[in-house]
C-alpha cells in the first residue's frame, strides 16, 4: 500500500461547474460560474474544470470568462476527442494562466459497442488523436477513459500507453458509474501504475461517483492505490448521485493523521462558506446530515451525547468545527436532551436553578417538544420568567393577497399593552410583505439570517415549524413558531424574533449617549 507522506501531495481538481452542473437543477449563469470558481480558487483547489465549451455558447463563454479573470488554479475544459471539441477547449482558454484540456474517450465495452460504435483500436487512435490535437495547444493535458472501471484491464492499459505517448500529463481512472469498491478501485490503481509506460512521468487522478454512496471511500482507496489527483465537487454535487464531496474528502485526509495526511493545500475554513455559496447559488441546500457542511454536522441533541461534549468535546467530535468553518458545536435543546445540557444552557442565559425548578422546567420544556422540533433560549426564558417581562406581540389576524408586481401584506396584532395595531406593506413575495408589515407593527427591524420552514406530523396532525434567525445590535436570535398555516407559523416565528429583542432591551435599557 502507498500511503501519501507529507511530501506527497494529493491534487484537488473541483469539477463543480463542469460534472456539478451537469445534473438536473444545477444550471449556473455566466456570472454565478465566475463568482464561484472566484471561491475556489481562494479554497486553495489546484484545478478548476470550468466547462465543456463545445457544448454551448454558453459554456465557452463562462469558460473564457473564468479563463482570463480566475487565478491561483489552473482552469480546465472538458472536450471529446473530437477535433471541434478540443479547438474550442482552445479558443475558450486562451488568456488563463495555467489552461488545461482535459480529453475523453469511452474505453469500456459496453460504451464501445453501444454508445461510440468503435472498436478497440478505433478508440485508442481517437484517444492518441484527442491528446495529440490539444498538446498543439496546450502543454497541460489530461486524458480520461470514460467508464474505465467497467473497462478490460490490459486494454486500459494499452489506451492509457497511448495516451502517455500522445503527451497527456494526468491520467484519470473515472468509476463513471459509481460501481466499484475501495479494496477493487485500489488494485486498479496499483496495476495502472505498475504496467502504464511512463507511468512514473504522469499524475494518476480518480473520479468517482457516488451511485452506491461510496465516492468518497472509493476516492480514498484510491488515493492508498496511488493516485495522486481527485476529482471531486462541493455538496458531492454531479451526475445522478454525484460526485465525492470535496469537503468529505479533503477532511478525511485532514482528520486521520499518519494515514491521509498529504497536504491538499485547501484552505479548510473557507469549506462552509463555499458550500454555502453553491446552495445559494443553486437554490439547493444540503440536506441536514450532510457531512461537515450539513445544520447538523457539529449539532447534539440528544442528552447522553450532550453531557458528554460538555465534559470533553472529543467524546462526539473527531474535528473541530472551526476548521472548516462553523462558529462552534451547537448544543441543541430538544425531546431527546438530559438535565446536563438544559442546566448548562440555562446557566448561560443566566439563570442557576434549584433542583426542583430545574425538573419543573425540564419537564415543561419537553412538553413543549410535543408541537415543535428545538426548545429555544426564549423558550427556557419564559418558562423560568413566566410573563415577568409582559407577554409581547400576539398575532390576531393576518391576510396576504396579490396586486399586480407585489404581495401585500395586512396584520393586525396586540400589542404587549394590549392595543390592536393594524399595519399593511408590500414586497416580493408573500414573506418579504408579511415581514415587513410586522416590522411596520412592532417599531422591531432585524436583517434576516436564516428561514426554514419544516412540516411536523401528517395527514389532519400536519403543522408548519418555522425557524429563523436575525441579526440586531451586534446578537443574533432565533425565533420559532408553529402553526397549521405556514404563513402564520413565519409570523409566530418572527414575533417571537421581535419579543426576544423588545425583553433584552427591558432587560438592560440602553444607555443614551450624553
Ligand atoms: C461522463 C461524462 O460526464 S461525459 C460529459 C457529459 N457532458 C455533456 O454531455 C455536455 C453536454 N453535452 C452536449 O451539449 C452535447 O451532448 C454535445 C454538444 C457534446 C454533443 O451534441 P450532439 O452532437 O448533438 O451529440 P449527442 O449528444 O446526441 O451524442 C453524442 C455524440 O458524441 C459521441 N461521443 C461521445 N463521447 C465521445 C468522446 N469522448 N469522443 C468522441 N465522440 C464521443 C457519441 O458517439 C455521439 O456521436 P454521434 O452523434 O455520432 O452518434
Ligand atoms: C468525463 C469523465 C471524467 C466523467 O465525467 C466521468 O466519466 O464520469
Amino acid at each position: 500500500m502507498s500511503h501519501p507522506t507529507t511530501t506527497d501531495r494529493i491534487r484537488i481538481f473541483d469539477t463543480s461547474l463542469r460534472d456539478g452542473e451537469q445534473s438536473p437543477g444545477f444550471t449556473m449563469s455566466a456570472s454565478q460560474k465566475i463568482a464561484f470558481a472566484h471561491a475556489l480558487a481562494e479554497l486553495g483547489v489546484d484545478v478548476i474544470e470550468a466547462g465543456f465549451p463545445n457544448s454551448s455558447p454558453a459554456d465557452f463563454g463562462a469558460v473564457q470568462a473564468i479563463a482570463r479573470e480566475v487565478r491561483g488554479a489552473s482552469i480546465a475544459a472538458l472536450a471529446r476527442c473530437h477535433p471541434g471539441d478540443i479547438e474550442a477547449c482552445a479558443r475558450a482558454l486562451d488568456g488563463a494562466a495555467a489552461p488545461r484540456i482535459h480529453a475523453f474517450i469511452s474505453t469500456s465495452p459496453l460504451h464501445r459497442k453501444h454508445k461510440l460504435n468503435m472498436s478497440r483500436e478505433q478508440v485508442i487512435e481517437h484517444a492518441s488523436m484527442g491528446v495529440t490535437l490539444a498538446r498543439n495547444r496546450v502543454d497541460d493535458v489530461e486524458f480520461s477513459a470514460e467508464d474505465a472501471f467497467r473497462t478490460e484491464r490490459e486494454f486500459l492499459v494499452e489506451v492509457f500507453d497511448a495516451a502517455v505517448a500522445a503527451g497527456a500529463r494526468t491520467l484519470n481512472v473515472p468509476d463513471t458509474v459509481g460501481y466499484a469498491t475501495p479494496a477493487e478501485i485500489r488494485a486498479l490503481f496499483e496495476y495502472l501504475r505498475a504496467n502504464v509506460k511512463g507511468a512514473d512521468g504522469v499524475v494518476f487522478s480518480a473520479h468517482c461517483h457516488n451511485d452506491l454512496g461510496l465516492a468518497v471511500a472509493n476516492s480514498l482507496a484510491a488515493i492508498e492505490g496511488g493516485a495522486r489527483q481527485v476529482e471531486c465537487t462541493i455538496n458531492g454535487i454531479g451526475e445522478r448521485a454525484g460526485n465525492a464531496a470535496l469537503e468529505e474528502l479533503v477532511m478525511a485526509m485532514k482528520v486521520r493523521p499518519g494515514y491521509f495526511n498529504a497536504d491538499t493545500g485547501i484552505d479548510t475554513t473557507r469549506l462552509l462558506e463555499t458550500s454555502r455559496l453553491l446552495s445559494r447559488i443553486t437554490g439547493i441546500q444540503v440536506q441536514r446530515n450532510k457531512a461537515i457542511v450539513g445544520l447538523n454536522a457539529f449539532a447534539h441533541e440528544s442528552g447522553i451525547h450532550q453531557h458528554g461534549m460538555l465534559k470533553h468535546r472529543d467524546t462526539y467530535e473527531i474535528m473541530r468545527p472551526q476548521d472548516v468553518g462553523w462558529p462552534d458545536s451547537q448544543i441543541v435543546l430538544g425531546r431527546h436532551s438530559g438535565r446536563a445540557a438544559v442546566a448548562d444552557r440555562l446557566r448561560q442565559l443566566g439563570y442557576v436553578l434549584e433542583d426542583e425548578q430545574l425538573d419543573q422546567v425540564i419537564a415543561a420544556a419537553k412538553a413543549l417538544t410535543q408541537t415543535q422540533h428545538i426548545i429555544h433560549d426564549a423558550d427556557l426564558q419564559r418558562l423560568v420568567e413566566g410573563e415577568r417581562y409582559g407577554p409581547g406581540w400576539r398575532i390576531s389576524a393576518m391576510h396576504l393577497s396579490d396586486a399586480d408586481d407585489a404581495t401585500h401584506a395586512r396584520v393586525d396584532l396586540s400589542a404587549p399593552d394590549g392595543r390592536h395595531v393594524v399595519q399593511s406593506a408590500e414586497g416580493d413575495g408573500p414573506i418579504e410583505a408579511l415581514f415587513a408589515a410586522l416590522s411596520h407593527a412592532t417599531g422591531v427591524g432585524f436583517v434576516l439570517e436564516s428561514y426554514e420552514v419544516h412540516s411536523m406530523g401528517v395527514g389532519a396532525d400536519a403543522r408548519g415549524e418555522a425557524n429563523l434567525s436575525g441579526r440586531i445590535d451586534g446578537e443574533t436570535m432565533s425565533g420559532q413558531g408553529t402553526s397549521r398555516d405556514v404563513l402564520e407559523a413565519s409570523a409566530i416565528a418572527w414575533l417571537d424574533v421581535a419579543n426576544r429583542v423588545l425583553r433584552m432591551r427591558q432587560a438592560q435599557p440602553r444607555v443614551e449617549a450624553a
